[in-house]
């Protein structure tokens, strides 16, 4: 894959060259061009994005394509999906395309084909998914299985929660699922007060199977389970584990018949698509898990395959990098108008700031240049009454991609045409804004006084020119669902291969970690410690003070 600073190509120095006079370029006036809809729009499958309302024009779209080509993009993407090891400081492949890969062409990682394996795992899953959604798998006293608690932390907890959440009006009406992953022994309390021991499975899902975390709630769960059954052998119907680490599974106790084997080529933050997905899968059943794998497979081929002046995932890379290192944005919010979506942001900030938050380049120096924004958002309409009043008229400049499907699950009364109403309407006001002129001229016909307009038209005003995506869907299927975080996911590659970082590692989060395990025998006792900082020691201190 080729390195290279991207500041140091041509297209970068000719989109920073005018990006100066581009930077307030009025979106509005850009629809002086009557074919701007059609040439910043994508529409695939029944999926529309719509990205005119953008400050970008014909000029900067050349120049940014152009960037995608001299930093090798389509290289980038082949060495992906051809199993390269394109995670380079942990020497793996990145593969979560050979999991959702329905056209079963081998796949090869470190020459083997991965696709034997990946489909022997799918039918073990099907056959145990069918199980417990049929009511076959049953408890260790003969009930049938009706609470489902996945275990597990970031990767192994994000996707499958916000997938679950996604989907429920696909969900098995027998089936309640559940997720617990802090390790705040309130998450796993609270929950097991929800639960019989007698009907509940328990999905201790960890990739590497020694997250503190995962670990201490997965223990938790097996001594609260068998002090209820007192049979050790019970566990075998209550407990199965999704994990790369066989090892550690058999010597936690499970039976590594119960297990669901993935591979060190799956990130976790890329692993729902993996045995990772076994909770989703029982509770939408198998064949609605196979469409979301089968959404996503189409999603990769239109990103392998298309022209990147009409690839969803390029095209939304290239206008993130054009907002972060050209206007300046520092953050991006993702706002679906679905209620079932209302995990999908806190999805995808792992999905992004994990994967491209990191000032260090590939080639081991530290960047001149801004890369992964502050992903963040919540579903609408909440967040109008929440947090838009910024959006509109902070300071901060954030472009923001709406989310929302034409077709409702819930089709009651007239809530979904009012839902879309504001999807529309936002996304509109946000570009145009209105002018101080305006604003004056509204407030002297609703009979206002001169001094009264004078004094509060300015705080009226919306400036407006604020960027935006609308990505409009027919309905949220698991289909369309697959396609969509897929999607996301492509974006979040082209923009890690273009700023030159690793985004496949996640070095940042191990040094709290290391922390953590040194403090920790710390606080079993009360004596002082001064081995910290000042303030360190002091926090520490004075916890030991308050427990008493
Ligand atoms: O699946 P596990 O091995 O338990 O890892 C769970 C999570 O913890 C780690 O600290 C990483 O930051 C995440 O990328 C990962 O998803």
């Amino acid at each position: 894959m080729k390195s290279q600073n991207p500041t140091t190509t041509q297209a970068w120095q000719r989109l920073a060259n005018f990006s100066e006079t581009k930077k307030n370029q009025q979106i509005k006036t850009l629809f002086s061009d009557p074919s701007r809809f059609d040439k910043f729009s994508i529409k695939w499958e029944d999926v529309l994005v719509d990205f005119s309302k953008n400050r970008l024009d014909d000029e900067t779209m050349q120049a940014l394509l152009d960037l995608a080509v001299e930093l090798d993009l389509k290289s980038a993407i082949e060495a992906m999906f051809r199993g390269e090891k394109i995670n380079g400081t942990e020497g793996r492949a990145v593969l979560h395309t050979a999991l959702r890969n329905r056209s079963n062409k081998p796949v090869f990682a470190e020459g083997k084909d991965v696709m034997p394996e990946v489909n022997a795992v799918l039918a073990q899953m099907k056959a145990f998914a069918d199980q417990v959604s049929q009511g076959d798998w049953l408890g260790y006293t003969g009930k049938p299985i009706k609470s489902l608690v996945n275990i597990g932390i970031g990767g192994s907890d994000l996707g499958p929660v916000m997938v679950t959440e996604a989907l429920k009006p696909y969900q098995n009406p027998n089936l309640e699922v559940f997720f617990v992953s802090n390790v705040d022994g309130t998450h796993m309390a609270e929950t097991l007060k929800r639960v019989d021991p007698e009907t509940t499975l328990f999905f201790i899902a960890s990739k590497t199977f020694t997250t503190q975390e995962t670990m201490t709630n997965a223990h938790t769960a097996r001594s609260w389970f068998l002090e209820k059954a007192k049979d050790g052998a019970a566990v075998a119907k209550h407990f199965v584990a999704l994990s790369t680490n066989a090892k550690a599974v058999a010597e936690f106790g499970i039976d590594t018949k119960n297990m669901f084997a993935f591979w060190d080529w799956v990130g976790g933050r890329y692993s729902l698509w993996s045995a990772i997905g076994l909770p989703i899968a029982c509770a939408i059943g198998f064949d609605n898990f196979e469409a979301l794998l089968t959404g996503a497979h189409a999603m990769d081929l239109h990103f392998r395959h298309e022209p990147f002046e009409n690839n969803i995932p390029v095209v939304l890379a290239l206008i993130g990098i054009w907002n972060c290192n050209f206007l300046g944005a520092t953050s991006e919010a993702i706002l679906p108008y679905d209620q079932y979506l209302h995990r999908f942001a806190a999805y995808f900030q792992q999905g992004n700031m994990e994967s491209n938050g990191k000032y260090i380049s590939r080639t081991g120096e530290k960047v001149n240049y801004t890369t992964g924004p502050i992903i963040w958002g919540e579903p609408g309409t909440n967040g109008q009454h929440a947090f838009y009043q910024l959006i509109h008229q902070g300071t901060h400049l954030i472009p923001c991609d709406f989310i929302a499907p034409a077709i409702s699950h819930n089709p009651v009364g007239d809530h979904h045409v009012k839902l879309l109403s504001n999807f529309f309407a936002q996304t509109e006001a946000l570009m145009n804004g209105k002018s101080l002129e305006e604003v004056k001229s509204e407030m002297a016909k609703a009979g206002k006084s001169t001094s009264e307009i004078d004094q509060i038209a300015p705080h009226r005003v919306f400036e407006g020119n604020r960027p935006t995506n609308s990505i409009l869907i027919k309905q949220i299927t698991p289909y369309t669902l697959g396609a969509l975080i897929a999607m996301y996911e492509h974006k979040i590659f082209v923009q890690g291969v273009l700023w030159n970082i690793y985004s496949f590692d996640q070095w940042g989060v191990e040094l709290g970690k290391v922390l953590a395990n040194a403090i920790l025998p710390e606080l079993k006792d009360a004596s002082p410690v001064s081995s910290h900082d000042a303030s360190t020691n002091g926090l520490i201190n004075a916890y030991k003070g308050m427990r008493g």
